[in-house]
């Protein structure tokens, strides 16, 4: 596994070495020991799976307020989407700039998403389904969410956003005076 850093720091693409031969392919998605450089000791108490049935669909932006703030290891099983994090991080230099991927089934790229970053993707195919691996256990109580279209992230869909849940699209514009999380 290859790590490749973004220009949000601790945001990470990892590149895994999918094998092929002529019954089909296999992938590596997680070995603690060969992403020891990326966080030692790294631990998926939780781990999700999420199949989108239309192509343009948007779920998103999520994230998971302290003390149930969540890593998440994410890679696209079927199809292909734009996957995005947005920094959260109080403080950050880069608060609230977004950074999007192209994930798809049948690409090696992996993306790391760090606590104090709300994710998002947009399904560019209809069926698109992501594993998530999450640090955290999903705790209801500490759920938080950012509008996928709030102009001060505005972040740049590739697809005219075809669905969005009832919570997506009732979630709040951000405040001006929004601080940030400490993770
Ligand atoms: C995350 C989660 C959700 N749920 C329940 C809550 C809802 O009744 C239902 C769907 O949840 P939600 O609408 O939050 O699912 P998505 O909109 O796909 O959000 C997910 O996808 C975005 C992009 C993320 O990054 C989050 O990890 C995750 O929230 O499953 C559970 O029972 N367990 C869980 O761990």
């Amino acid at each position: 596994m290859v790590l490749h850093p973004t220009p949000l720091a601790g945001l990470t693409l990892i590149e895994t070495s999918p094998i092929s031969d002529e019954r089909g392919r296999f992938v590596r998605v997680f070995c603690e020991s060969e992403l020891e450089a990326l966080r030692p000791g790294l631990h998926f108490p939780q781990i999700n799976l999420s199949t989108t049935y239309q192509r343009g669909s948007v779920r998103g932006m999520h994230f998971q307020h302290p003390p149930a703030a969540e890593a998440k290891l994410i890679r696209c099983v079927r199809g292909r989407v734009f996957d995005v994090a947005v920094d959260l991080r109080a403080g950050s230099s880069t608060f609230l700039q977004w950074f999007g991927v192209e994930l798809a089934e049948e690409a090696p790229l992996q993306f790391f998403i760090p606590e104090g970053f709300a994710h998002g993707f947009q399904a560019l195919t209809d069926d698109a389904q992501l594993l998530y691996l999450h640090t955290a256990s999903w705790s209801r109580a500490h759920e938080g969410g950012l509008r996928y279209d709030d102009p001060r992230l505005a972040i740049d869909w590739p697809l005219t956003v075809s669905q969005v849940s009832e919570r997506d699209r009732i979630a709040a514009p951000l405040d001006q005076d929004f601080p940030g999380i400490h993770p």
